[in-house]
């Protein structure tokens, strides 16, 4: 299984070990275009500091990327070694590119002790701060110290008071908003009357951060570098922190502001992941004028109900954590919880009388898993049939997956079926059971016995017709081989990735899509694992939809009442599993824009065409009832723009079915940088349907930016131009540009 299946669990700051496997602490440097970010950097590495420091920079474009590298070496003064990053914004692909950074520069693991990772200066620093949340493996080497943002005192008021296009949030806004320190630089070209004003609009975005002012961005470091932002240990700094954080007003981002309160006693933490879940996933809060709020920061310490430490709540966008501080509460201390918002459409009363309903209403348990239709005795039933509808998948399909031929490994499969693919089954009673084995850390789940059930699904292979070879699936090498081995029992984590889980999931559904509850109903009813862990690993579900490609988000179309958006998958990651095994993910999907539109169809939940759009070779399907409304590609009407990174589903549906004439089909892209943020905003001012009504703009709003990045990116040594590192004994800076997509 690879590691990227997994995990996206946040990483907890565990006690820093010292030496070589102590983690690297990283500081991401945002802030707008100008503000004075180099100059920052510059400084920081000029200055004692006794660290060694590597630096990421993140540019746009060659020549851009050697401008910057050339501000940062001073005349060649300070790196010993370039590294190119090839490829990527590390914002827009956080995903994968701004990992890889990172994993192959601690590949020199014990040449620096500190990581500065400088942004664009249009950056969602929010996306890639995700990535130190997200990925298990970079947390056990490097975490997430904080965000610093630096603020041009002249021009920051002119940035945020830029009208943006309804529905994006101004990115000078943003970068504030996700501040754990801003550096408001070049207070010398302002007077003190601007000065205040821009502190006070800072305080206003951001009720929770520290402000400094400088020149040239001439800071104290011990301000900026070790701050323990995300850390437990500092729980007991917040708490204080947030007792002088006050709610501000919608200022000139009339949207954007904090929002903070207090509540007593303890809350059961359960109820608390409801209420959390409810806010960052589902959006269901909205303000006074229906406007759903929007939480872009998220930081509290809680009371928890048979807990005697303090419990600290940090939150990026769609991402959570509720972590134990070492911090106990005393016996005379009383128990409270303290929440800070940062965000947008923001009303403090709603909120705090939400977070009291959900944590004192075991009802709302329900409202949110209230998808139980799973039960054990649909579970007795083998309703997993290969009815594909007709017309979608080739007759010879359907006959190799015929529905009656099942067998759980490849010993017992005939060899004229040839090559398996997978097919999930109810039939476990039924089924010689061939335990399956796996690593204990596969998973990055939270164990426990029970057992309630030893069922358990199995795999069930049959042809594929693409792979009629008698080789085998390689699957059975590896998970397949131990057949004397125990049953496997409900104590036992299951085998499967996140993302097959998520696949399997959606897969069974009648209708190829599943909202976030039914996909962890599916889940908790089929795994009796993951039913005692709930709700903790449903986190890790909704990160993965999110950070994953393969899944596709589809909002609910009007008349379709509910709560949450679909999820699917995205047809074109149709082979992403070895075989169709679930076990085996062949590869990572990404999706790219070709396939999002391919051959001149676009992807399209249409509202009354009933057909799978995903066939082979997952032989995975219900009994698909005459209505449903699975997705599939349809003709891309004339006038359609598809936005490279990520699109709205429910924009694109809405301006397909108002399509009239349209004189003009847009040309086709040929971006050199398709996906960074750069580009589309440049493209998006450029775009002759600007004020057209089938004009689809891009949603940065959304935390992950849909990566469709071409080339993975790796380190490649540039020849040397500055000489040997004087001042410090060892930085290393990495370019990224973008040669090749
Ligand atoms: N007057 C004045 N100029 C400054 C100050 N700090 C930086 N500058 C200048 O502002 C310009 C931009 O500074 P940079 O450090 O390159 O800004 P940046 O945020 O890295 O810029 P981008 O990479 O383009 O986003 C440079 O010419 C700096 O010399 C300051 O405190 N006062």
């Amino acid at each position: 299984m690879e590691e990227e299946d997994e995990c996206p669990q946040l990483v907890p700051i565990k006690e820093k070990p010292t030496g070589p496997t102590a983690q690297i602490p990283v500081t991401i440097i945002t802030g707008y275009l100008g503000a004075g970010k180099t100059t920052l950097l510059n400084y920081i590495l000029t200055e004692q500091h006794n660290k060694r420091i590597a630096v990421i920079l993140n540019e746009f474009g060659e020549g851009s990327a050697l401008e910057k590298s050339l501000a940062v070496s001073q005349a060649g003064e300070l790196y010993e070694e370039w590294l190119e990053l090839r490829n990527g914004c590390l914002c827009c692909s956080v995903k994968d590119n701004g990992l890889k950074a990172i994993e192959n520069l601690m590949e020199k693991k014990g040449k620096f002790d500190y990581i500065l990772l400088e942004t664009t200066g249009l950056a969602d620093p929010g996306a890639v701060a995700s990535m130190f949340w997200v990925d298990a493996e970079l947390g056990s080497d490097v975490y997430l110290d904080g965000i610093v943002t630096v603020i041009d005192a002249k021009y920051a008021m002119q940035h945020l008071t830029e009208e943006k296009p309804e529905g994006l949030i101004n990115e000078a806004a943003r970068q504030i908003a996700l501040a754990d320190l801003t550096i408001i630089n070049k207070t010398d070209l302002v007077n003190e009357t601007e000065l205040l004003q821009l502190r006070d609009t800072v305080r206003s975005i951001n009720g929770l951060v520290k402000i400094l002012e400088t020149q040239k961005s001439r800071v104290d470091l011990s301000q900026v570098l070790d701050l323990h932002s995300f850390d437990t240990k500092d729980g007991t700094r917040l708490a204080e922190m947030l007792q002088l954080v006050k709610s501000s007003q919608p200022h000139l981002d009339k949207s954007m502001l904090t929002v903070t309160f207090e509540v007593p006693d303890s809350v059961s933490e359960d109820l608390l992941n409801i209420f959390i879940q409810n806010l960052l996933w589902e959006k269901i809060f909205k303000n006074k004028a229906g406007l759903a709020m929007t939480v872009i920061r998220l930081k509290g310490i809680f009371s928890i109900q048979q807990k005697q430490k303090k419990v600290m709540l940090q939150g990026v966008h769609e991402l959570y954590e509720l972590e134990e501080t070492p911090e106990f509460w005393a016996d005379h201390e009383p128990r409270l919880n303290q929440l800070v918002f940062i965000g947008r459409n923001l009303d403090g009363e709603i909120l705090k009388k939400e977070f009291i309903s959900a944590v004192s209403n075991k009802d709302s348990v329900e409202l949110v898993y209230r998808h139980s239709s799973f039960n054990a005795g649909s579970r007795a039933m083998a309703i997993f049939m290969v009815t594909p509808p007709a017309g979608i998948l080739s007759p010879h399909f359907f006959e190799s997956c015929n529905p009656t031929t099942t067998f759980t490994n490849h010993e017992s499969r005939p060899a004229h079926l040839g090559s398996p693919t997978m097919t999930l089954t109810q039939d476990y009673e039924e089924v010689p059971c061939t335990p399956v084995s796996f690593e204990d850390d596969e998973i990055n789940i939270v164990g426990g016995d029970h057992s309630d059930s030893d069922r358990e699904y199995f795999i069930m292979p049959c042809r594929d017709p693409d792979h009629s070879g008698s080789e085998s699936s390689g699957e059975s090498e590896s998970s397949f081989s131990t057949a004397s081995a125990p049953k496997q029992t409900s104590s036992v984590k299951p085998p499967y990735s996140y993302i097959a889980l998520i696949t399997m999931a959606i897969l069974q559904s009648p209708m190829k899509k599943l909202t976030l509850s039914g996909i962890c109903d599916f889940i908790s009813n089929k795994f009796p694992y993951y039913k005692e862990k709930f709700p903790a690993w449903q986190n890790s579900i909704r990160h993965n939809l999110s950070l994953n490609d393969c899944f596709i988000k589809i909002p609910r179309e009007p008349g379709n009442p509910g709560k949450g958006n679909y999820w699917s998958l995205d047809p074109a990651s149709e082979d992403m599993f070895d075989n169709g095994s679930f076990l085996r993910r062949r590869k990572r999907f990404k999706r790219n824009q070709p396939e999002f539109t391919k051959d001149n169809l676009v992807l399209y939940h249409h509202p009354t065409l009933s057909y799978r759009a995903y066939g082979r070779p997952y032989c995975v399907s219900g009994p698909v009832p005459a209505q449903a409304n699975p997705i599939g590609y349809l003709p891309v009407p004339d006038g359609i723009m598809v936005p490279p990174p990520y699109f709205q589903y429910q924009t694109l549906n809405i301006k397909f079915h108002e399509a009239p004439e349209i004189q003009q089909r847009p040309e086709p892209k040929t971006q050199k940088c398709s996906f960074s943020i750069d580009s589309i905003m440049a493209k998006s001012t450029a775009c002759p349907h600007k004020n057209s009504p089938h004009h689809l703009t891009p949603d940065y709003g959304y935390a992950f930016p849909r990566p469709t990045s071409c080339v993975t990116p790796s380190l490649v040594p540039v020849p040397p131009r500055t000489p040997l590192l004087k001042t410090v004994p060892f930085t290393e800076t990495l370019r990224m540009v973008y040669p090749h997509c």
